[in-house]
């Protein structure tokens, strides 16, 4: 069972233009709207292929309960914690070329005794959770200290944790020793606060992030796949796709990675096949096995340490 930590979930409205123009006015040709946030991301991609997620959500407003609404279609066992603040709407807008510009709201501040009631109801529901998955930005009033913090009080629980999320979150949540982390190249970047431009450098900027408390890193590099670096060693791999929305491609990504054991190039391989299969979908939508091209992933058996990233 996998739990997902979702302190900032949105509804997701992806709306498709022929081509975006500052200042112009613009009639959509399509619009999906989806639940949105990473964590639920993670746990949609999850059941969509058989494996049995839990996600707890602050989740408050009209905006919370047409978020709660649009997960009723999954299958997904939902814990829904009181909230004073609506629930945000993040935009995504995409051309045909699958060029995405991105629109997200802060969310509404979470005040003490809402954050206190949300990791309580994390805590409470950790029977026969193996995986914990906490994901996305922080919503204000939420310190960065939030995931570090959460890692040191799930431990009495044995559970493995994931962290998806950037800046002074992550960089706190990595001295905290979680299972994973998985930045992708801009926020890798971040982390050790210098540019990346090749592989090498993305595998040493990694390998930082493991000395500092990590227990592994998986590092998303957009169309070029995704970077696993572990006790046991180091692996590159990718995949093509017809890119139409990269929208949630890092959540397939971790949820293909964690689906297969969260350990080693068959799960990185998973996961790679899973994000490929994420941004040839409309919108975020999750894929699902009828989607998935396990075929045309190569994990490289020798990691090319000169090429560069361009993502
Ligand atoms: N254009 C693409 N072609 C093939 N796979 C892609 C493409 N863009 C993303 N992916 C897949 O989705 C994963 C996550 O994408 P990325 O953009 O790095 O993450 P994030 O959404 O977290 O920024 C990548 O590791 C890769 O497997
Ligand atoms: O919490 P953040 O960083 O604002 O991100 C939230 C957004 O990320 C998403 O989960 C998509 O994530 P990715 O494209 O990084 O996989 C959207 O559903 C959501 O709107």
């Amino acid at each position: 069972m996998f739990l997902t930590v979702t302190a900032n979930p949105s509804v997701d409205r992806t709306v498709e233009v022929d081509r975006l123009t500052r200042g112009d006015l613009h009639r959509a040709s399509g619009v999906h709207v989806q639940p949105g946030g990473k964590g639920i991301n993670v746990a949609r991609a999850l059941v969509r292929n058989g494996c049995k997620a839990r996600a707890v959500v602050p989740a408050g407003g009209a905006e919370g309960d047409q978020l709660i609404g649009l997960l009723t279609g999954y299958s997904i066992e939902v814990v829904r914690v009181a909230a004073l603040g609506p629930v945000r709407s993040n935009i995504t807008i995409v051309e045909p070329d699958a060029t995405v510009t991105k629109l997200n709201e802060a969310g509404a501040r979470l005040s003490g005794p809402e954050l206190e009631a949300f990791c309580d109801a994390v805590l409470a529901h950790m029977p026969g959770v193996d995986w914990v998955v906490a994901a996305g930005s922080l919503p204000p009033g939420v310190p960065d200290t939030f995931y570090a913090d959460l890692i040191s009080r799930l431990a009495p629980s044995g559970a493995k944790v994931a962290v998806d999320t950037s800046g002074p979150a992550l960089l706190a949540a990595v001295e905290a020793g979680p299972t994973l982390v998985k930045p992708n190249l801009e926020e890798l970047a971040e982390a050790v606060d210098r540019p990346l431009r090749t592989l090498r450098e993305v595998v040493d900027a990694a390998g930082e992030l493991r000395s500092r408390g990590a227990e592994a890193v998986l590092a998303s590099l957009g169309g070029q796949g995704a970077v696993l670096v572990d006790g046991e060693g180091s692996w590159h791999a990718e995949a093509r796709a017809e890119a139409r929305s990269s929208v949630g491609a890092g959540d397939a990504l971790l949820a293909g990675f964690l689906s297969t054991g969260g350990i080693g190039p068959s799960a990185l391989a998973t996961g790679v096949a899973w994000g490929a299969a994420a941004v040839s979908l409309p919108g975020s939508t999750m894929p699902g096995p009828e989607d998935v091209r396990a075929h045309r992933v190569v994990v490289h058996p020798d990691i090319e340490w000169d090429r560069r990233i361009d993502v």
